[in-house]
């Protein structure tokens, strides 16, 4: 699908928009269910994502497609090696089988998992054949993607004696490793984070709960993004929210704010108020903590106009594209000038917009999203926009709400 969006002929908002609970804890406790099903939950995300999730959780046996989904093949990779009685193919998109998995898969064979590549060496599609774990002890390399690391928290309740995970290198992408012991911690799972060392106590049953997920940050960095990009006054509300956020792209809160956006809280609604214009011309951003708003912010000081620097952006090559190269190629033809290493981007303030570019998405979701806001500086082409159900299915919908024009082309 091709669309064509411009800009609402109002560039003061006022606008409500509900958005669905978060993919990150959605698929968390998708899992943890699975486990234990004394839990239930409530505000589950409607993301592709959580869909094959839920999908990939009810088969005993066969072939499951995770397609684009990381995290369920991160996590169905350890589920499924850690039951007795299961054994599956996990395969996904192309892209999916070019995403690694040896850190984890060699962490769930030196706990005893049967685990064996069907094609290339270090990446999906794996065949699994379930096995109770006996070991307590793994330790893996913590720089390449926390989901190997939450993969093996999320089942450690379920291990006779729990487990010890000793995390080698600088640890990426820290805050949702504290998400994942965060839900454990609400359904009643104990574990401790040290230096390097996590440990997590075992658990035979948790005591019967409703785990309400907090509705996804990183869905509501795309409305900091437009409301930066609008009028002094414009006002965007979002629903349901926490101050005290399991989700590590909660920071938008602060980053924004160099953007001339407040963020309050009415109840478990954010407003999002545009108060004044980029405090400085050129901004430095680390978002090892935060890789999937990278896209957006890079974005942003490109419409607003602003020079960036980015670091820690080490994760972003090998996500559901090349995100360094995708924003690279994607902003030169807006007429950017940008450059990229390995794990840093570097936009030069300027505001040239070329019109009616035709942005690619590379069967990324947030491509396509983290671009719609520069709608409100020229109109846009978006090539695959249906990419956004990945975590985001309401998407297009939810900017005709904000009267943003969206067509089909
Ligand atoms: O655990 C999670 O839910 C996620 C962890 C992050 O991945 P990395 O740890 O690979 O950076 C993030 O990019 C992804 O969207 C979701
Ligand atoms: C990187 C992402 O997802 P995943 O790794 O779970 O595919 C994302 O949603 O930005």
């Amino acid at each position: 699908m091709k669309l064509h969006l411009s800009a609402p002929s109002e560039t003061l908002i006022k606008s409500d928009i509900a958005i669905t609970g978060s993919k990150s804890e959605t698929n968390r406790l998708l899992l943890l269910q699975a486990l234990f099903p004394a839990i239930k939950i409530e505000n589950l995300s409607n993301s592709d994502d959580a869909q094959v999730m839920q999908e990939g959780l009810q088969i005993s046996s066969g072939t499951v497609d995770i397609h684009h989904a990381g995290t369920a093949m991160r996590f169905l990779t350890a589920y499924f090696a850690s039951q007795e009685n299961k054994e599956v193919t996990l395969t996904g998109s192309k892209r999916m089988t070019e995403r690694p998995i040896k850190v984890l898969v060699d962490a769930l064979r030196s706990l005893g998992a049967e685990i064996s590549y069907k094609k290339d060496e270090g990446y999906p599609p794996i065949a699994i054949k379930g096995k109770k774990l006996t070991k307590t002890q793994v330790s893996l390399p913590a720089n390449i993607s926390s989901q190997y690391i939450s993969a093996l928290l999320l089942i450690a309740p379920s291990l006779q004696n729990g487990l010890e995970l000793e995390l080698v290198g600088k640890i990426t992408s820290v805050p949702y490793i504290k998400m994942t012991l965060g839900l454990l911690s609400q359904i009643g799972v104990e574990s401790s984070f040290e230096g390097n060392t996590i440990r997590v106590s075992p658990k035979s049953e948790v005591v019967a709960s409703t785990q309400v997920v907090e509705s996804d940050w990183s869905s509501a960095s795309y409305f900091y993004s437009i409301v930066s990009l609008c009028e002094v006054g414009t006002e965007i509300s979002l629903s349901a929210y926490h101050k005290d956020s399991l989700q590590g792209d909660s920071v938008l809160q602060e980053i924004y704010t160099h953007f001339g956006v407040e963020t309050t809280f009415e109840g478990h609604r954010i407003v999002l108020k545009k108060v004044g214009n980029p405090k400085d011309s050129s901004f430095t951003f680390d978002l090892a903590n935060a890789p999937d708003i990278a896209q957006t912010i890079a974005v942003s000081c490109y419409g607003l106009g602003v020079a960036c620097y980015m670091t820690g952006l080490h994760t972003l090559k090998i996500k559901e594209t090349d995100r360094l190269e995708a924003l690279k190629a994607e902003l030169t033809k807006l007429g950017a000038s940008i450059s990229v290493t390995d794990k840093t981007l570097t936009l030069e303030a300027s505001q040239d917009f070329v019109k009616d570019v035709a942005i690619d998405t590379y069967n990324d979701h947030r491509m396509a999203m983290a671009f719609a806001p520069l709608a409100l500086k020229t109109s846009l082409y978006f090539n695959d926009a249906e990419v956004v159900s990945k975590s985001y299915p309401d998407f297009w919908r939810d900017m005709e709400k904000l009267k943003f024009q969206v067509k089909t082309v």
